[in-house]
Order: C-alpha cells, then sequence, then structure tokens
C-alpha cells in the first residue's frame, strides 16, 4: 500500500514512512492511494473473531508488506491486552435501536488509547535498526489524545514526546493524566491560547523547513494516518455483531478534529454497510455548518462541558474534502490555502453534495447534552460523559431504523462535574487510574507563538544524527 499526500507535492511514502513520516511534507496529510475494500463473505467472515484478529483483518490491507501479519497481530495482542474489557470496545443496548459502542476502557480511558497504543508500538518497531535518530514528536491536545500518547510513548527509547494543551481548558483528570507521567521523554507544555492555537503551531513546525531539517518530527494527533488505520476496525468490530453485511448500522460520532468520523467514513469506503455517520458536533459548529450549508469557515472557539471537541478547525476535513473533490491534489492545496489565509472557505458541489450521501450533521449544545445524559440514566441506568452525550443526543433526532451505535469516547469519571450536574451521579475513577490526584504534576506554560514553543522544544530534543 502506498500513501499520497492530499496536498499532491510530498513523497509518496509507504505505511512505515507515512507512520514515522506524520505530516506530508507539503502540509497536507497522507491518505491510501486507494481505498482498499473486504468484499461481503470477509466481512461476514469477522464476526466469530476477536477483536485482535478483527483489526488484522482490517489493518492488514494498510500496513502492505511493511509489517508481516504475525508481526501485525503480535504488536495488536500486546496494545489491546492492556484493555480493561475482554472485548477491548463491548457493545451495549440502550434501547430499541440505539447502542453504545464504549471505547473507553483503555489506560488512559478515552477512545485514543485504541489507535495510540499500537502507534506506540509501531514506532519502536519502526525506530528498531533505522539509524535517522531520534523521534520528535509534537502533538496539540484538547485533552484525550496527550494522555493516551504520553501513555503510549513514556519511557520508550529514542522518542521525545512535546504535548501543547490549552492551559485551564482541559479538566482536571485530563491534565493531571498528561501532568504527573514523569518520564524523562515526556514534556507537557500549557499554551496560552486555544486547542486551535496549539494544533496550528504544530503544523507549523512541520512546515518550517529549518526545523524539520534540524528534529525528526512525527504526529500522534489524528493527521497521522496511522492513528485513523487503528480507529476503523472498531467499525467493523461493531457493526459486524449487529448483523453487517446483511443489515446496515449507523453510527453517532462527537466530533472535534473529523478523526474519529472519518476513519467511520474509511470503514463505509471499504464495503461496510453503513447507513448514516451522524457528525455531532457541540456549539464549536464548523463542521455542522459546512455538512448542512457548505460553509466551512471557522468561528472563535466557545469553551464547553466537552473541552475535547472545542475545535473550529478540523484537520481530518481535508481527507474528506480530497476524496469527495475528485483525489485533486492540486485544487485541494488551492483550496485549504484559501482557508488558511481566510480562515473560510464554501465547499465545491462535489464535496457538498457528495458528503450528504454518507454524513448527515447536528449540532448540540448544552442543554441538549444534560437532556442526553440524563435519558441514558434514567432509561437504561447508564452514566455516560458528556462528549458521549452530544453524539447519543444527535443520534437520536435521526430517524434511521436501523441499529444506531454511539461511539462512547470518553469514561464519565474524565469529567465528574458536567456528570454531576447533569445527572446527580458521581462518576468514580477506575481503579486502574491508581492515585492520580496524589501524584506531583510537572508542566511549563508558554506564550502561544511559534517562537517560545520551538525554542522550548530546541532546547530540549534530540537533533537528528
Ligand atoms: C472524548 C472525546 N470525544 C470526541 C472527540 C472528537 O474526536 P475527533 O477529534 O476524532 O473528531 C475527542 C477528541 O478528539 C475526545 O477526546
Ligand atoms: N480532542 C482531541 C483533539 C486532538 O485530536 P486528534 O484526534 O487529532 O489527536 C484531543 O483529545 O486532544
Amino acid at each position: 500500500m502506498r500513501y499520497i499526500s492530499t496536498r499532491g507535492a510530498a513523497p509518496t511514502l509507504d505505511f512505515r514512512g507515512a507512520t514515522l513520516a506524520g505530516l506530508a511534507s507539503d502540509g497536507g496529510l497522507y491518505v491510501p492511494e486507494a481505498w482498499p475494500t473486504l468484499s461481503r463473505d470477509e466481512i461476514a467472515g469477522l464476526a466469530n473473531l476477536s477483536y485482535v484478529d478483527t483489526a488484522v483483518a482490517v489493518m492488514a490491507p494498510f500496513v502492505g508488506d511493511t509489517l508481516t501479519r504475525d508481526e501485525l497481530r503480535g504488536l495488536c495482542e500486546q496494545a489491546y491486552g492492556r484493555f480493561a474489557h475482554a472485548a477491548v470496545t463491548p457493545l451495549k443496548q440502550l434501547d430499541h435501536d440505539q447502542w453504545l459502542l464504549e471505547l473507553f476502557h483503555g489506560p488512559t480511558l478515552a477512545f485514543k488509547d485504541v489507535a495510540l497504543q499500537l502507534l506506540g508500538l509501531l514506532f519502536e518497531r519502526f525506530l528498531t535498526g533505522d539509524n535517522e535518530g531520534s523521534l520528535t514528536i509534537v502533538g496539540a491536545t484538547s485533552g484525550d489524545t496527550g494522555s493516551a500518547a504520553i501513555d503510549a510513548v513514556a519511557g520508550r527509547a529514542g522518542i521525545d514526546i512535546f504535548m501543547l494543551h490549552p492551559a485551564g481548558r482541559v479538566s482536571e483528570v485530563q491534565r493531571r493524566q498528561m501532568t504527573t507521567v514523569r518520564a524523562p521523554n515526556v514534556h507537557n507544555i500549557a499554551i496560552r491560547g486555544d486547542f486551535d492555537t496549539a494544533q496550528a503551531l504544530v503544523k507549523a513546525m512541520f512546515n518550517d523547513a529549518g526545523f524539520s531539517r534540524r528534529f525528526r518530527l512525527s504526529a500522534v494527533n489524528s493527521i497521522n494516518w496511522a492513528r485513523l488505520m487503528a480507529q476503523v476496525v472498531y467499525y467493523f468490530y461493531a457493526a459486524v455483531r449487529l448483523g453487517a453485511p446483511e443489515r446496515e448500522v449507523a453510527f453517532s460520532v462527537p466530533t472535534g478534529n473529523f478523526g474519529d468520523v472519518f476513519a467511520g467514513y474509511v470503514a463505509a469506503k471499504m464495503g461496510l454497510p453503513v447507513a448514516r455517520l451522524v457528525v455531532a458536533t457541540n456549539v464549536n459548529d464548523i463542521l455542522h455548518r459546512a455538512l448542512s450549508a457548505g460553509d466551512y469557515s471557522s468561528a472563535t472557539v466557545v469553551p464547553t462541558a466537552t473541552p475535547s471537541m472545542d475545535i473550529q478547525v478540523s484537520s481530518n476535513f481535508e481527507r474528506l474534502l480530497f476524496d469527495l473533490g475528485g483525489r485533486d491534489g492540486v485544487a485541494l492545496a488551492g483550496q485549504m490555502g484559501g482557508f488558511e489565509a481566510s480562515r473560510a472557505m464554501r465547499l465545491t458541489n462535489a464535496q457538498h453534495e457528495g458528503a450528504a450521501t454518507h454524513l448527515t450533521s447536528a449540532s448540540v449544545d448544552a442543554d441538549g447534552m444534560a437532556m442526553a445524559m440524563r435519558w441514558a440514566q434514567e432509561h437504561a441506568n447508564e452514566v455516560i460523559d458528556p462528549h458521549t452525550a452530544i453524539a447519543l443526543a444527535a443520534a437520536r433526532r435521526q430517524t434511521l431504523n436501523v441499529p444506531t451505535v454511539t461511539l462512547a469516547t470518553a469514561h464519565p469519571a474524565k469529567f465528574p462535574e458536567a456528570v454531576e450536574r447533569a445527572t446527580g451521579m458521581s462518576a468514580r475513577l477506575p481503579k486502574r487510574v491508581g492515585d492520580l490526584f496524589e501524584r506531583e504534576e510537572a508542566f511549563d506554560t508558554l506564550d502561544a507563538t511559534f517562537a517560545a514553543v520551538s525554542d522550548y522544544i530546541a532546547a530540549r530534543a534530540t537533533p537528528r544524527s
């Protein structure tokens, strides 16, 4: 399998190259040259497989010959062996046609673990025997990517991780899960700005020729293709348990950076009968405006009780626009360049209409979120996190007549105040997070400028050898 950039001007890479590169050198994102497909029989055959075997079957075409099937299985066994539930991502029924797919049984209690536990191992595997020097991971987080990425790479040789989070805009549990990990290769930075600013700084470091020549940069955000690849698996895992390929299934996905829902789009492209993907946003609704009215224009981020979705520039939307726009890298580079200059863009007809064949969107406010939390509690005795509630509220607004799976992206105990406000319930942290509130925190706070952040990293990272 070869990987091409959405902006058409970066070298084509294999899976190993795309994983280590993270972002393409032309500022675009890597995508497979063509979508691999699974036949109906192959999809039906997944129904009896474990999570690990499903992961191997779904990911093998993307990995190509960079790993043998046995190597891939070994990495998946190691990654998913750390999950606290035997099914890795169990399904729960809420009522006749509403389901929850619990993605938070990994070490840091959010869906990010599903991909990042594997990505940490892939980095280690691909760096073995390679003489190009240490990897400098720079990432931006609105809460969950940071802790999952840090857990996945803390203490690994040949890797330094610099994680930027917006100061004061992540939950206390999220912050502590990052800042209490005391490994010498982990560097936490709180920036005086929002998540979009942090993400823009990360991209600017990749795009700065001098900085990226000096340091071997890589990404743990969903701009890294390997992240999305690992997330495609659970769409298959859930759908076959609900009757696919004989029966269509819909998914409702709480969305910020458009990574998780794009993984669902990829599953559909691979042949999974997905009736609909519901793109659920909070009031930071750039994606809802783009999908409903073709207007992708970035507004100021409003802090909400769903901080991980407080995003107004959704990186992976570029992958969708590329795929729906005829995979024309030159045209997309122009379109994205326009957006970067003005923070506004119109979707073309092909992009807007193409998106409508797969995706429906909804923006859910604080009341809608709280109502969904109460509904889950009263009707199904389930305490859900606020992000999951945004997607459940969006799912319940649809008339789909097929099983509808809401992705439960975080454990409710990551957001105890919001849970208690909406339901009166207290959400307890599982034992596996240990003494989070007793551990000492370490992080530095910086201005949200390229100079402040790149100087900080340059003073601590290992330059290319
Ligand atoms: C709990 C939670 N839900 C939903 C999202 C949104 O996912 P994505 O950015 O892939 O759209 C995030 C952050 O990524 C998250 O941490
Ligand atoms: N909500 C995210 C933001 C970054 O998203 P990513 O999926 O691109 O890493 C977070 O939890 O940090």
